[in-house]
């Protein structure tokens, strides 16, 4: 059995002095799907913020393939990629732009295999309109374009579902559940009714319960 990418344990996070989750415990292998549920407000954005990175409000031990993430913090941050609950695309550059700024830092990508993960997600034709003038759905097609030059084996996504059309939510399923046969990692928040073949849950709002 391979080592977890990532490992959470006994993890604890109070907001306004409201306990979010506590003894929470879980392991993120490769090759796993795995979906954080709960209802509005128990944690489920704060959870992923903290497994990327970005929020410090928690206590317990994360461990990035068996060690202490923070000793393992660049090769931790270059092998994750997190998409955050709003699409997070600047409203004045184009798709294309902004698909090349979301990939700033990580590898060079030509502008070819650019222009082939925005047609992947529906925005062909539109690859040079300012985002401004793109509707919902499309400003966050362009932000899961991302997933389609993501060479990340951890991905943790929040609520990437949010203003997509039902074909779109197909195809993002097969993506996901793709990725996971390709021995990536997903974690991903959503309320859309999501059940994937050999998907993993972590329950909030009960406690911090973790079921398999
Ligand atoms: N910046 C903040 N400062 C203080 N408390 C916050 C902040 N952001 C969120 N919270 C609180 O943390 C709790 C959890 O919020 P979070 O966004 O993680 O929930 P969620 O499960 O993702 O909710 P939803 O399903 O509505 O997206 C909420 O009670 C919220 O009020």
């Amino acid at each position: 059995m391979s080592e977890p990418l990532l490992q959470a344990i006994d993890l604890e996070c109070e907001r306004d002095e409201r306990l979010l989750f506590q003894n929470l415990s879980f392991s993120i292998l490769p090759g796993t799907l795995t979906r954080v549920e709960g209802p509005n407000g128990t944690g489920k954005t704060t959870l992923l913020r903290i497994l990327a990175g970005l929020n410090d409000a928690w206590s317990g031990q994360l461990l990035w393939c068996g060690q202490p993430r923070m000793a393992q913090r660049e090769s931790f941050l270059r092998n994750t990629l997190y998409l955050g609950h709003r699409p997070g695309i600047k409203p004045l550059l184009t798709p294309m732009e902004n698909l090349r700024a979301l990939m700033a830092g990580r590898r060079e990508i030509a502008d070819g295999a650019l222009a082939r993960a925005l047609e992947g997600t529906g925005l062909s034709g539109f690859e040079h309109v300012p985002c401004r003038n793109l509707s919902a759905g499309q400003q966050r097609r362009v932000a899961l374009a991302r997933l389609l030059v993501a060479d990340e084996p951890l991905w943790l996504l929040d609520e990437v579902f949010t203003a997509i059309d039902a074909d779109g939510v197909r195809a993002i399923e097969a993506l996901l559940q793709q990725r996971a046969e390709e021995g990536g990692a997903v974690l991903v928040t959503t309320h859309h009714d999501l059940d994937l073949p050999g998907m993993q849950r972590i329950t909030l709002g009960t406690g911090g319960q973790y079921e398999r």
